[in-house]
């Protein structure tokens, strides 16, 4: 076999065109030749139109673009670029050469044109422009004529011959571009870059109220606090007629809005499930490979690979060629997977098609920005949308965390991965280090209390709402209060707020994320495996209960952070130190967005933080009072313009303080 048939060039055309026939095919053209110096391959790539791509032929119209030439130089291959041969080495004439001219046809992949030899190589600018040729290439009858002398002539087919100078005009294909006008002479600005794009897109989903889940239908009526919660049917009779001709009443606009949000977030959804799918199809289409080969062991890699396509295209009905463009494109979504986790590519948004059809940026850190960030991408999307794992059932995943424990047990920073919560405590002297259970409810200290509750309202009634006397109860169905839906008497969710370290000196802080309406059904419901999610990209809205003081219910502790509940003659103490929620990492503020309230859950007194309103995105604070002021040794860190203890170090702190209600 002629040395260049294995060539390397020629082995990856082969593998990269897909034909295993090709080296042979090579092998047996060259065969004529015998193994000397003077034998070029030249590879082309022949722009065509498409209906020439059926037939081997090429039309007359075809455009040749050499890229290179393999050759065969005392025993060794060589490969010479377009560039190096704007004369590749002209080989000594022998007569094995001159049969080498005349046998040329059946070795190239296509005779070369004219245009081929004349065509200058860099990117031409006007439609008019003489030749930078002296000479003209004329198609003669005679093969055998000695043009060949030419110094191009070894590149050239023998029956070209060259007339003396002509001037000369070419037509181009292109118009001029219009040069653009400069808008103004401010310095140009720095534009985020693709990968900045979809990184910042990926968290703007993340921290949107968006709902994304696979929706059954649920079994309706049923009652969630005092709302009863219409049943499918009484979805589509209480749609307002949408009749444009008779005015839209702000009902019909409100419904039409509901109506928009609600498809527009399903096809989110079913958009994250695309997308799922496709990248785990990847998977699924390597590990298909691998058993093909298992079972036909005389396979090459390319031939299972090529049964493993047939298969899916006999299933999905599409073309080879479709379904390669496509699964280059859930390549890129299953790259991003693998180094973001399954959360960046579910909350990726719609870029993510035109980012990995294009590839924009992957061999430019995307993967290790992704890796960089998938920590703390995980923990927001389970603190935001816990049912995101959801989607992944579509394919049998049962994803696990990529981190451990509570959502809150990781501190969000704007410049790297989440830290984990103990990690930023390290730098404090801690009597007992830091150890903190997050628990959902209070619980209360037995060597203390025994059996008895001290939050339990003595003369206070279980079942009547204090505020707004009716009826109270933790089953939804019965209960008809709706004070504080979000936390009593209704489908309780995690709040969506985050643990994050703040830039001022407080160590850590809660954030707070988007949240929920006050009124369950206020313009918008969706089902969601037979919960209602009611979350707006809102703030807390003023009155909303954010999440109740939860800690150790006790008595006795001097010296350290407490809540102080109960009365006089029956005190309690929540203690946070060991156990307790989220509510632990809430800063103080001398101009709070949240207080403290009390409130009475069937008897039993709540400590409750309420907001005054805060917006999405902003530190949820409280007033942590003049009382744990003054025993405190600090100064106060708000910055509000009227801060009351900003600069009181001097103050004699007598012991550590105690946290009360507003
Ligand atoms: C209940 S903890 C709040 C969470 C705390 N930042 C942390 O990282 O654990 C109360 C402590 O936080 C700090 N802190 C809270 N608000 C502050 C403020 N406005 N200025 C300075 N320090 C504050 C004080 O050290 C205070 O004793």
């Amino acid at each position: 076999m002629h040395p260049i048939v294995r060539h390397p060039v020629v082995t990856k055309l082969a593998e990269l065109f897909e034909n295993a026939d090709f080296s042979t095919q090579l092998g047996s053209a060259l065969a004529s030749f015998g193994q000397h110096d003077g034998v070029y391959v030249r590879i082309d790539a022949v722009i065509c139109a498409s209906n020439s791509i059926t037939s081997n032929a090429t039309e007359d119209g075809d455009k040749s673009l050499p890229l290179g030439w393999l050759s065969m130089e005392k025993n060794r291959s060589l490969t010479i670029t377009p560039s190096q041969a704007a004369c590749p080495k002209p080989a000594a004439p022998t007569s094995s050469d001159s049969q080498s001219s005349h046998c040329a046809g059946p070795v190239t992949l296509r005779s070369t044109s004219r245009n081929d030899l004349d065509k200058p190589r860099h990117k031409t600018v006007s439609g008019l422009r003489p030749s930078k040729s002296s000479a003209i290439a004329v198609v003669t009858q005679d093969s055998g004529s000695d043009s060949d002398a030419d110094a191009a002539g070894c590149l050239r087919a023998s029956n070209v011959r060259i007339e003396p100078s002509v001037r000369q005009f070419h037509s181009d294909t292109r118009f001029p571009q219009r040069k653009k006008p400069m808008k103004s002479t401010t310095p140009p600005t720095l534009q985020p870059s693709t990968i900045d794009k979809l990184i910042s897109g990926i968290w703007r989903q993340v921290h949107s109220p968006i709902t994304l889940s696979v929706s059954f239908p649920v079994h309706f009526p049923m009652t969630i606090g005092r709302y009863d919660l219409p049943s499918l049917t009484e979805v589509q009779d209480r749609r307002p007629e949408f009749n444009l001709r008779t005015g839209v009443s702000q009902s019909v606009f409100q419904a039409i809005n509901g109506l928009c949000k609600m498809y527009y977030d399903q096809s989110r959804s079913s958009r994250a499930l695309e997308l799922v799918v496709q990248a785990y199809w990847v998977e699924c289409f390597e590990a298909r490979i691998a058993s093909i080969r298992l079972d036909n062991p005389s396979y090459t890699n390319l031939e299972a690979r090529m049964a493993a396509l047939k298969e899916a295209c006999n299933t999905l009905g599409w073309q080879e060629k479709d379904l390669r463009n496509k699964m280059a494109v859930w390549r890129g979504y299953k790259e991003i997977k693998d180094a973001g986790g399954w959360a960046s590519l579910i909350f990726a948004g719609s870029g993510v098609y035109r980012f990995c059809k294009y590839r924009i940026g992957f061999d430019n850190g995307l993967t290790t920005r992704l890796r960089h960030i998938a920590f703390s991408l995980e923990v927001a999307a389970d603190t935001l949308h816990p049912g995101w794992r959801d989607l992944l059932r579509v394919i049998s995943l049962n994803e696990p965390c990529r981190y451990s424990g509570h959502p809150h047990e990781w501190v969000t920073v704007d410049t790297g991965p989440a830290l984990p919560l103990k990690s930023t405590y390290s730098h404090m002297v801690l009597p007992y280090g830091f150890n903190y259970e997050f628990v959902d409810d209070c619980v209360v200290d037995r060597d203390v209390f025994g059996e008895d509750d001290p939050r339990r309202g003595l003369g206070i009634g279980p079942d009547i709402c204090q505020t707004c006397k009716e009826r109270q109860s933790d089953d939804v169905i019965r209960n008809h209060c709706s004070c504080f839906p979000s936390l009593f008497g209704g489908v309780r969710h995690p709040p969506p707020v985050q643990l994050y370290h703040t830039a001022s000196g407080k160590n850590n802080g809660v954030i707070a994320r988007c949240v929920r309406c006050k009124k369950p059904f206020s313009s918008f419901y969706s089902l969601d495996f037979g919960k209602i999610f009611t979350n707006f990209k809102k703030p807390f809205e003023r009155g909303t209960a954010i999440a109740e003081f939860v800690g150790l219910v006790t008595y006795g502790i001097d010296g350290l952070d407490v809540m102080m509940g109960g009365t006089q003659e029956r005190p309690y103490q929540i203690f946070q130190g060991q156990k307790g929620n989220f509510t632990r990492f809430i800063n103080h503020s001398c101009r709070p967005n949240s207080q403290f309230q009390k409130f009475y859950w069937c008897g039993i007194e709540r400590i409750l933080v309420v907001s005054r309103g805060v917006p999405a995105g902003s530190e949820i604070t409280v007033d942590y009072s003049d009382f744990y002021w003054g025993k405190l040794q600090k100064n106060c860190l708000c910055g509000e313009s009227g801060c009351r203890f900003a600069h009181r170090v001097e103050t004699e702190a007598t012991s550590l303080p105690s946290l009360q209600e507003a």
